[in-house]
């Protein structure tokens, strides 16, 4: 089967920047990304491509080179999807705010409609794409409203989860580690497999594209990202236990990181994970268990929750117990606002969780996050609906310029790893301070013995001295 005509429905954080790289990879297919969301489209299509809706490192280029010759950005989600051979699904599967599962499981509302759509549109055989992160067993349901809605044409179903990380996202997707493409295991079912697989070995090699049945590659999807967060959880946990103890948690993480059975990467303690995805994605795994009357299994994943809000929480606890158990009236600074380095997404981010417990506690906080705008920020608290807006506003400023948001403040918080709140002039800042001048370093980037020497008192997340 030949792919010559590909659609996604949802050009967010991963339909815009996957179907970039695909489009840049095979240039012999059309690839239309479309959206219902009208601000967004004219996003992608902006000329001015530092004004694309997901910043990237390198998507830029991409767009540029593929946008206008094989990659489109579209409203015209009919039009699309009536002349695509196979359409990715690539809309949002937040946490369900309502009904049964509210606070859990994941809201699939935006799926059913795509099947539907899908369903009344299609007039020939189309491989459909799940590449939103689904409860296992999605693709039954999907089925399931495409062969009793649809004109009776043929549709297979394909799971194809995205892994990618924001801030590298071009970085995962030209070089992933593995592609996971699950399907049917019918010769229908196998030939959609194989067409998918032919799209990626364009640039991914064949060992690296793994095909499994569409059941293990959804339940695979949840379960990477559970592994991933609860080693986040596991060593904040021994952050807090380092801090009693004298341990230092880089020498820790370094320590057991070599062991190459445990590896190095992801054991950074911090202030808490954020992005869209590890909370809500273990809240549906969380629920899925429940569901089968898994209780036990339900409970050991909720735990990786559990321990990722303490850490926020004591975080914020810290820094009011040691100004001198108030913060009320003061200015407390905080550099970044994203949920990491090298995006401008703020969703789940610790910040946020952070700033409102300190709001709470009468502090004026001021925010400079080199890509992040004041709109999101006030966003992001107004969505928490702990005081009016007006409230966040008076107590909560956003500065363009990170010198201007520390002057005056009795102390910063570094809630993301911004590279360049490395190379500041620590000693500018520090001189227009209040004495004396704090820093809670949440994501242990900065140097405690040059920032000590300056004057500061510096604390960082898992050292105790
Ligand atoms: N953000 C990330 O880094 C990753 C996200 N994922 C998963 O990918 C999925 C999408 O995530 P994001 O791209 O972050 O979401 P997003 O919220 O950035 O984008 C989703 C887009 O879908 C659009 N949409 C919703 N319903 C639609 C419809 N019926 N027709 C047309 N457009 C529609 C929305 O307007 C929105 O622009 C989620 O399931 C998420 O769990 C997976 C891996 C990484
Ligand atoms: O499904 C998803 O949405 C994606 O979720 C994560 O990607 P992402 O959330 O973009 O970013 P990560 O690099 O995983 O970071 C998540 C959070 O954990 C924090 N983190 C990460 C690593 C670490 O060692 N310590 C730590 O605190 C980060 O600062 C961030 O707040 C996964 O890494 C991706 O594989 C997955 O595709």
């Amino acid at each position: 089967m030949n792919i010559k005509n590909i659609c996604c429905i949802g050009a967010g954080y991963v339909g815009g920047p996957t179907m970039a790289v695909i489009a840049q990879k095979c240039p012999h297919i059309k690839v239309t990304v479309v959206d219902i969301n009208e601000a967004r489209i004219a996003a992608w299509n902006a000329a001015d491509l530092s004004k694309l809706p997901v910043f990237e490192p390198g998507l830029d280029k991409i767009v540029e080179e593929a946008r206008g010759r094989n990659l489109f950005f579209s409203t015209e989600v009919d039009k699309a999807i009536d002349e695509a051979d196979m359409i990715f699904i690539s809309v949002n599967t937040p946490t369900k705010t309502y009904g049964k599962g509210k606070g859990m499981a994941a809201d699939l509302k935006y799926i059913e409609l795509c099947a539907r759509q899908i369903a009344r549109v299609a007039k020939q055989d189309k491989i459909i794409v799940e590449k939103s992160t689904l409860p296992v067993r999605t693709a039954s349901a999907i089925k399931s409203i495409l062969d009793q809605t649809g004109n009776h044409v043929q549709f297979q179903i394909l799971s194809n989860p995205e892994f990618l990380a924001e801030g590298t996202a071009v970085a995962d997707l030209l070089h992933p580690d593995r592609v996971l493409i699950g399907g049917d295991m019918s010769p229908e079912g196998e030939k959609a497999i194989q067409a998918l697989v032919a799209i990626y070995a364009h640039w991914v090699p064949k060992e690296n594209i793994l095909t499994t049945n569409v059941w293990s590659s959804e339940l695979s999807k949840l379960t990477a990202n559970a592994f991933l967060a609860q080693r986040v959880s596991s060593i904040n946990a021994m952050s807090e236990l380092c801090e009693k103890t004298g341990a230092d948690i880089d020498e820790v993480a370094k320590a057991i990181g070599m062991d190459s059975r445990i590896g190095p990467k992801f054991l950074k303690a911090s202030v808490g994970f954020g992005g869209s995805c590890f909370k809500k994605d273990i809240l549906n795994l969380v629920y899925i268990a429940k569901s089968y009357g898994l209780n036990a299994v339900a409970d050991y994943w909720e735990q990786v929750i559990l321990m990722n809000e303490h850490q926020k929480q004591r975080f914020s606890d810290n820094i009011v117990s040691t100004l001198y158990n108030t913060v009320s009236g003061k200015k407390i600074a905080f550099l970044g606002w994203a949920f990491k380095k090298d995006t401008n997404d703020t969703r789940e981010s610790a910040a946020i969780k952070v700033a409102d417990n300190l709001l709470s506690e009468q502090a004026e906080i001021t925010v400079f996050d080199p890509k992040v705008v004041a709109e999101r920020i006030y966003a992001d608290l107004e969505y928490l609906n702990t005081r009016s807006i007006a409230e966040n506003k008076k107590l909560l400023k956003v500065s363009n310029n990170p010198y201007e948001a520390c002057e005056n403040a009795h102390a910063i918080a570094v809630l993301t790893e911004w590279d360049e709140f490395k190379t500041y002039d620590w000693n500018r800042i520090y001189d227009r301070m209040q004495k004396p001048a704090f820093i809670f370093d949440g994501r242990g980037i900065l140097d405690k013995i040059s920032l000590e020497s300056i004057g500061f008192v510096y604390y960082k997340i898992g050292t105790g001295d």
